[in-house]
């Protein structure tokens, strides 16, 4: 046969498809999870009061600054809880400034291949049991939420959100989704404010495509609470804002990449407030530098910059990183994916950046007479 190709008696038998399928489970569906972990009254309202002050900081009506700080990914639910106590005590001494939400990352988007977060991989062995998964992490929001600590996560997978969404007080779409159409047409039905990363090349624009995609309304396929196929319909999500994280060319918190981030939104129609991550490209993935990011970010509030409406710092209890190894000798409270800031240096830049949103209140009350 011409360039190599078998004759058709050869594969006549062949499946046409399940050729790459090794196995399929099936896990019970969202409405099943959600009845065996309800929100209980004071989760409810832990979950409405972080969506509503995040939207209304968005807004401008709020003058705080919105702080997403907490571990890189949660594979240690103890170690996560211990650090969401220790978490809600800053944000209760911190409430006149800083508006804190703790950064709940389940799924972990990988450049390439490595452990996919605790829904996918719960036992950190690659057995996958993702019903385990999901469940783990319900369970973890609504400790997080009776803490009174709204919670942030990624969202990655586009079945995901059914499962844990009415946990969240805030969603990120990442810097490796941010084009993905899926996730923009997620972002639209996401009852929570969502913020989309700039790419991973450090292109701000597609991040503002983003927002001004995810405020449209969507049609699309999903699946219901009860699992079935279905064709969603969603009416925009208005609190959708962009992050900036660096890309291959750097970092980009300079005052000259937040003013041109500025222009792009303006430009766009788009009010001029976004967050600022100290982690990631803009530390150059040195956790060591996300404090220096941090000082010279606070520097730029305290001398009144509007535009940062928010900063997000990737923290643990204990510094740096581990490999994950067999899973079975890991060091308690350290991250196994991007390292981490360690609890003391978390608990001097929140208090610094309570410091610099006190400076910037003061300044804007001074500038618009109204009282300190
Ligand atoms: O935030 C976490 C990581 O930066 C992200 O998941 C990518 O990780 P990787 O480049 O190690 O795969
Ligand atoms: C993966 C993350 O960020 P980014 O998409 O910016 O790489 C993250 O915040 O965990």
């Amino acid at each position: 046969m011409p360039g190599g190709s078998r004759d058709v008696g050869e594969f006549a038998f062949e499946p046409l498809d399940d050729l790459r399928i090794v196995s399929v489970s099936e896990i019970p569906p969202p409405v099943q999870l959600r009845e065996q972990l309800p929100l209980d009254a004071a989760a409810q309202n832990a979950v409405r009061r972080g969506r509503s002050q995040i939207r209304a900081v968005l807004g401008g009506f709020d003058s705080r600054l919105l702080v997403v700080v907490g571990p890189c990914s949660v594979h240690d639910t103890d170690a996560a809880r211990e650090y969401a106590q220790r978490l809600a005590e800053c944000a209760r001494r911190y409430a006149d400034e800083l508006l804190i939400a703790m950064r709940v990352y389940f799924e972990k988007p990988r450049t390439t291949v490595g452990w996919k977060g605790l829904i996918n991989d719960p036992d950190l062995d690659g057995s996958c049991r993702i019903g385990e998964g999901l469940a783990t992490a319900r369970a973890l929001l609504l400790d997080v939420a009776r803490l009174g600590l709204p919670a942030a996560t990624e969202f990655l997978d586009p079945i995901t959100p059914e499962y844990i969404v009415d946990l969240i007080s805030w969603g990120a779409i990442g810097a490796r989704t941010v084009e993905s159409q899926v996730h923009r047409q997620v972002a639209s039905a996401l009852s929570c404010p969502v913020g989309f990363k700039n790419g991973s090349s450090g292109d701000i624009a597609v991040a503002v495509e983003a927002v001004l995609s995810a405020r449209n309304a969507h049609q699309f396929l999903s699946h219901t609470r009860e699992g079935r196929t279905a064709i969603v319909l969603t009416s925009g999500n208005p609190d959708c804002h962009i992050v900036l994280r660096g890309g291959k060319n750097g970092p980009n918190h300079s005052a000259d990449h937040l003013v041109e981030a500025g222009r792009l939104l303006r430009e766009a129609g788009l009010p001029e407030r976004l967050m600022v991550d100290c982690s990631h490209a803009n530390s150059s993935k040195d956790h060591r530098r996300q404090g220096e990011v941090c000082e010279q970010l606070a520097v730029r509030i305290a001398q009144g910059d509007m535009r940062m409406m928010g900063l997000m710092i990737e923290s643990h209890l204990v510094e740096g990183r581990q490999e994950l190894g067999d899973g079975c000798h890991l060091r308690h409270g350290q991250s196994i994916t991007d390292a981490c800031i360690g609890w003391e240096q978390t608990e001097r830049l929140l208090a610094r950046l309570h410091e610099a949103a006190g400076a910037r209140r003061c300044r804007l009350a001074v500038r618009s007479k109204l009282p300190v």
